[in-house]
């Protein structure tokens, strides 16, 4: 990494920079050259911001070290080892993704095809520049390091496998999620259309479809209609990721691109395939595309199908209101999905302006007494006649075990199955009002699994289709990877970024603030659990600790970090 500062060459300057004045040539993306850069001494040159960049040294950053170090101590110790950290000036760490040359050093590479397409040659700058990298924080001050970056996604000018080559499979697991389909119908085209790969085979029923069900053959007329349609035509499962089976048949079979769309879970499952497929050498990619209808993946900005989710909720909220308006003290009460975090929940209510208060898991509420949630509920209806609640499911679980005390139950990928907290709220604000002698109706709306089933909307299916290709750019590149997008820009992040750590409503951000003055409703919280918030906030925001003292036991066990507010 050069030490001194590169700046992007405004085009029209072309001229007048001297050689060693310290501006970089802009890279010309459609030849095959690499990008030549120019470096000066940025003090001979009066650009706009590089005085102040001059001044900012390696050694005005003591923390630079832990910096780096971001990774590595968030990661399960014998996971450390996968870690590829590149120091840059300035405070700057590129976080990097696996690719097949860490372990395979001289496999040989080929022309990019998309350069000979008719559509994408014409394209100035279609390839993406090898160094190009997406910050993780976006908003900085004056002094601040320049922090954590991904590889950016995207198409490069030479690519690690020949398109008669390549044998791709295809893998859904965990719930369902608007887009699915589109996901699998753009991997399955944009392989064939982009790069001329037609062996393309789809798994079925997740995991273990690998090495219990046939292969199902994909081709693009197979796919062409599947993202009108809700679900996944692949199938998906929880449970069922044995390693090894699945590593064998992908050996077996001769696969060398493998496509894995999934949550949290199945992140993990794919870097699992991951470093089984390293420690046995092979050359095949591992492309992980996330998926959850709750948003809770780190890192990415948010998850496909989550847009569409949100517009779904609307048309239930709307019966709510329209149930709980025509009656005489209504309540309507919608359940939205969300095992641990709530941005569904909070983004719908948002979105509608009906509703009077919104519970999600990451907010503590409580029912009786002042302050709590009964209180709230005589007031609104004293108020207004009829109130609006949306409940994630996740929501007031502590609650509910503590009324009805049953064992945990869990999936089969070992998730907790939650207890209703729907029905449960219906049968307690009931209890409640005829305990008051309140004469109220309650209508509870459940649509879950409506929202989840349903085909993604425009904007989503265009999400989908940008994942997708950024995907088979990287898998055709030889990196291994979670995609997703971070700030606005596609990204290649390491999957132990995905997997550490789950995306989470801030209570102590001003998205929920805004939360709670549109709704009025009480935030429910002590000053306990503020100071609690915060402290965990710090906690995670904070930078991180060597691995091995105390202090990083105690960061892994808090199960909950999360991602920076928009
Ligand atoms: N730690 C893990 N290691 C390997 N495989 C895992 C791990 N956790 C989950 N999996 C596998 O990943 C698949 C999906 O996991 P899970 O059911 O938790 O859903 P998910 O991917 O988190 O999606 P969602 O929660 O959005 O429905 C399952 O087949 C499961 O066996
Ligand atoms: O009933 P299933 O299919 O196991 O899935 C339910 C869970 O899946 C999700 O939709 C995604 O994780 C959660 O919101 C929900 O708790
Ligand atoms: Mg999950």
């Amino acid at each position: 990494m050069a030490s001194h500062i590169i700046l992007p060459k405004e085009e029209e300057e072309e001229e007048e920079v001297e050689e060693g004045l310290g501006v970089a040539v802009e890279a010309d993306h459609d030849s095959p050259e690499p990008p030549r850069y120019r470096h000066l001494q940025p003090a001979q040159k009066a650009l706009p911001f590089s005085a102040t960049c001059v001044r900012i040294s390696r050694d005005s950053y003591p923390n630079l070290r832990a910096l780096r170090n971001a990774s590595a101590t968030s990661l399960r110790d014998d996971d450390a080892a996968f870690a590829k950290l590149d120091e840059g000036d300035y405070g700057y760490v590129l976080d990097d993704v696996q690719h097949l040359t860490d372990y395979l050093p001289e496999l040989p590479t080929f022309p990019n095809p998309l350069q000979d397409h008719p559509a994408y040659s014409t394209v100035k700058q279609y390839f993406v520049n090898a160094d190009d990298t997406v910050p993780e924080k976006v908003v900085v001050q004056k002094n601040s390091p320049r922090g954590v970056h991904f590889r950016r996604a995207g198409p490069r000018q030479r690519v690690y496998f020949e398109p008669e080559d390549v044998k791709a499979c295809i893998v859904t697991c965990g719930g369902l999620c608007p887009g699915l389909n589109t996901v699998i119908r753009e991997l399955v085209c944009g392989l064939s259309h982009m790069y001329n790969v037609n062996d393309v085979f789809g798994i079925q029923n997740g995991y273990k479809g690998f090495y219990s069900s046939n292969y199902l053959p994909m081709t693009p007329k197979s796919v062409n209609d599947i993202h009108k349609r809700g679900g996944t035509v692949l199938g998906s499962s929880r449970g069922g990721h044995d390693t090894h089976k699945i590593v064998d048949n992908i050996q077996d079979r001769g696969i060398n691109q493998v496509y894995i769309i999934g949550g949290d879970g199945t992140q993990k499952g794919a870097y699992e395939i991951f470093k089984e497929i390293r420690r046995r050498g092979l050359k095949v990619a591992v492309a992980g595309i996330p998926k959850t209808i709750d948003n809770d993946i780190a890192v990415i900005d948010k998850s496909f199908g989550f847009d569409t989710a949100v517009e779904e909720a609307q048309r239930a909220i709307d019966a709510a209101h329209v149930e709980a308006s025509s009656a005489e003290n209504g309540i309507g009460l919608v359940k939205l999905m969300g095992r641990y975090s709530g941005f569904i929940a909070m983004y719908a209510t948002l979105a509608s302006r009906d509703v009077d208060c919104c519970l999600i898991p990451e907010s503590p509420f409580f029912l009786e007494g002042e302050g709590g949630l009964f209180e709230y509920i005589e007031r609104r209806l004293k108020e207004n006649n009829h109130m609006v609640i949306v409940v994630a499911e996740g929501a007031g679980q502590d609650l509910i075990a503590k009324s009805i005390p049953v064992a945990d139950q869990l999936d089969a990928s070992g998730n907790k199955l939650l207890l209703d907290v729907g029905l449960w709220l219906t049968h307690k604000i009931k209890d409640h009002c005829k305990s008051k002698k309140m004469e109220m109706t309650i209508k509870y709306i459940d649509p879950t699994y409506m929202i989840r089933a349903i085909p993604s909307n425009a904007s989503d299916n265009v999400y989908c289709t940008l994942l997708a290709h950024s995907a088979i750019h990287g898998a055709m590149a030889g990196y291994s990877f979670t995609v997703g997008m971070v700030n606005g820009r596609h990204a290649y992040i390491p999957f132990h970024r995905v997997t550490s750590t789950r995306n989470k409503v801030k209570i102590t951000d001003r998205m929920w603030a805004r939360l709670l003055s549109s709704t009025n409703q009480p935030s429910f919280l002590s000053k306990e659990d503020i100071m609690e918030a915060r402290e965990a906030e710090r906690l995670a925001n904070r930078l991180p600790v060597p691995a091995g003292s105390s202090e990083h036991t105690k960061k892994h066990s808090a199960s909950v970090l999360s991602n920076g507010e928009k």
